[in-house]
């Protein structure tokens, strides 16, 4: 199927199953919905203190719905990143509560956190911080060691044969073109089989072309039942998505599903043209 009408197809499964409606009157739900992946409830974050302090979250409560992928905007400073490092429990928040898969992280110790991280929590970032001194297959291996869980190399063949890159095992990162160094990181990011996949600017270091694969394969993961919180600041990336939530001032401000490139462009520069503290 071309892009175009792949996309539209996928805007319609999203638009018939989005688990969290926050800005519609839909019909009735049937039975309960199913408990968030990831919560976040009256979350602060400040950095600094007295006339230097930065509010980067200020009271934001947000729900990611299990096998959803959101995409979270706004204008620059709003507390996207600061969002995500909360959630997925690299930073701590100043008060709030934040639980994965029902679980209060708040207050976890230090191991407890660590333990999330390597199990429970996958990250991938613009730069895909690959080791460059591995191959594909032994920096997809890395977590795994990490976690210290059972595993074998068919667990590694296999997240990358998800990403699409069966035939690269023994490739150095250097071998490897931006999209593909992408695609390992994503790998080494599922192969824990987490229950949230965080995304920061995944494809902001990607051609367009390196980028629609990038958001193609992060559409099946999704599809096949993965949770993503992806950060962007690109609208056309965030149409891949189930939906968008938009922080300003580090404040939740709204959320879109299924809405396209146009319609979340649109949004955001409102968001941006609106005084501060409007
Ligand atoms: N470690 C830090 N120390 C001090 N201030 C910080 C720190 N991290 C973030 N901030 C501030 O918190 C606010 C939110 O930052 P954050 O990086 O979460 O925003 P963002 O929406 O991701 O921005 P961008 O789109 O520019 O990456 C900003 O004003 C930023 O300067």
């Amino acid at each position: 199927m071309s892009r175009k009408p792949r996309q539209r197809a996928a805007r319609e499964r999203r638009r018939s199953r989005n688990a969290y409606p926050k800005e519609r009157t839909s019909t009735p739900q049937p039975g309960p919905l199913p408990s968030p992946a990831i919560s976040l409830k009256d979350v602060t974050r400040t950095y600094g203190h007295g006339d230097a302090a930065v509010h980067a979250l200020n009271g934001v409560s947000i729900d990611f719905g299990p096998g959803t992928w959101t995409a979270v905007m706004g204008p620059s400073g709003s507390g996207k990143s600061t969002l995500l490092h909360c959630a997925a429990g690299l930073e701590r928040v100043d008060s709030g509560r934040v639980l994965v898969d029902g679980t209060d992280i708040t207050h976890a110790s230090d191991a407890d956190l660590t333990a999330l991280r390597r199990g429970r929590i996958g990250f991938v970032f613009q730069s895909y911080n690959l080791l460059g001194s591995l191959t594909a297959e032994e920096n997809v291996a890395l977590p795994l060691k990490l976690a210290r869980a059972p595993w074998t190399p068919a667990d590694v063949r296999r997240a990358l044969d998800e990403v699409g890159l069966s035939g690269r095992t023994g490739h150095r990162p250097r071998q490897l073109s931006g999209g593909q160094q992408q695609r390992v990181a994503i790998a080494r990011a599922i192969v824990t089989r987490p229950s949230v996949l965080f995304a920061d600017e995944p494809t902001g270091a990607l051609d367009s072309t390196s980028a629609a694969g990038v958001l193609d394969l992060l559409r099946d993961l999704a599809d096949r039942g993965q949770t993503i919180v992806m950060v962007t600041h690109d609208p056309a990336a965030a149409a891949h998505a189930d939906a968008t939530v938009f922080l300003r001032d580090g404040a939740f401000t709204g959320r879109a599903d299924g809405a396209d490139a146009r319609a979340i462009a649109d949004r955001l520069l409102t968001l941006e043209a609106s005084p501060c503290g409007a």
